[in-house]
């Protein structure tokens, strides 16, 4: 299903956020924000810690009602959407949590079948199938097939958390905080595994990170949530010219340095 929306101009805009208010209580965390995510772009989302990103990104899939400003995702404004629009942007859209979100009681691959039972009326040899083949993709091993969340390192559940992402092939996928929690070796063959999947598969990626080595690895361009807003969106190497103090202390400060000579 598409909209008349994403024809137009040359670019297709699957995300465009315009004048976006999100409050909690009183408390404000974002005013005025707008953010356009292309097709095919590879983005980092980067803030301060409770500047608000995993509250954008909640207002963009959904989880969120924004108290002003509008959410388009593929076209279609979130406030006004059908069930079956709903549905229709459920199976486009992959999301990666930050703790993964497995279900605990299910194996690897009944894990990864989820959204394929959920969402398809598939036979189960088939659903197995296209479960074992993600399984795969993100570079697990078959003996991890029939293992429980809690047998799996950090990485591996990750890793499945990208294989659910992936079961439905979406054309979105977003990530909050992929590579938290792993240790350098780990997060770099991580942001590999994203920036190869996203090419082979020409992924759109909306990407939560406080991880400048992921910026420098995979991202096309980065937008930062500061003021409540998106103070800027550009490629990193842009972004390190920028007069911004919380950018400057990001890129120019001391693990700022060490991200920009490890890339
Ligand atoms: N359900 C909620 N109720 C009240 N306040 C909330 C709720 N969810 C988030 N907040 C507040 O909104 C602000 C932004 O939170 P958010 O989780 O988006 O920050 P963040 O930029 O993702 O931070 P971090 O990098 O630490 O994960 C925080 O001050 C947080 O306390």
């Amino acid at each position: 299903m598409s909209a008349p929306a994403e024809q137009s101009g040359t670019l297709e805009r699957l995300i465009e956020v315009r004048g976006l208010l999100s409050q909690f209580g009183d408390r404000v965390i974002h005013e005025n924000l707008d953010l356009d995510l292309e097709r095919g772009e590879v983005l980092g989302v980067v803030g301060g810690s409770g500047a608000g990103k995993t509250v954008l990104l909640n207002s963009i899939i959904g989880l969120k009602e924004p108290e002003g400003g509008t959410v388009r995702i593929f076209g279609h404004e979130r406030s006004g959407m059908t069930k079956a629009q709903e549905a229709d942007i459920e199976r486009r859209t992959g999301i990666l949590f930050q703790q993964g979100a497995l279900f605990s009681s299910l194996s690897v691959i009944d894990n990864v079948a989820s959204p394929l039972i959920e969402h398809t009326q598939l036979s189960k040899d088939v659903i197995r199938e296209l479960a074992e083949m993600k399984i795969a993709m993100v570079g697990l091993k078959p003996e991890a097939h029939h293992l429980k969340p809690a047998e799996l390192s950090g990485g591996m559940r990750k890793r499945v958390g990208l294989a659910r992402a992936l079961a439905l092939d979406p054309e979105l996928l977003f990530l909050d905080e992929p590579t938290a929690g792993l240790d350098p070796i780990g997060a770099a063959a991580f942001d590999d595994l994203i920036r190869q999947l996203s090419n082979d598969l020409g992924l759109t990626v909306f990407m939560i990170t406080h991880d400048l080595d992921s910026l420098y690895a995979i991202t096309d361009k980065v937008a930062v949530v500061a003021d409540k807003r998106i103070v800027a969106k550009a490629p990193v190497q842009e972004l390190e010219q920028s007069d911004h103090p919380w950018i400057r202390e990001y890129f120019l400060g001391p693990r700022g340095r060490a991200g920009k000579n490890a890339a």
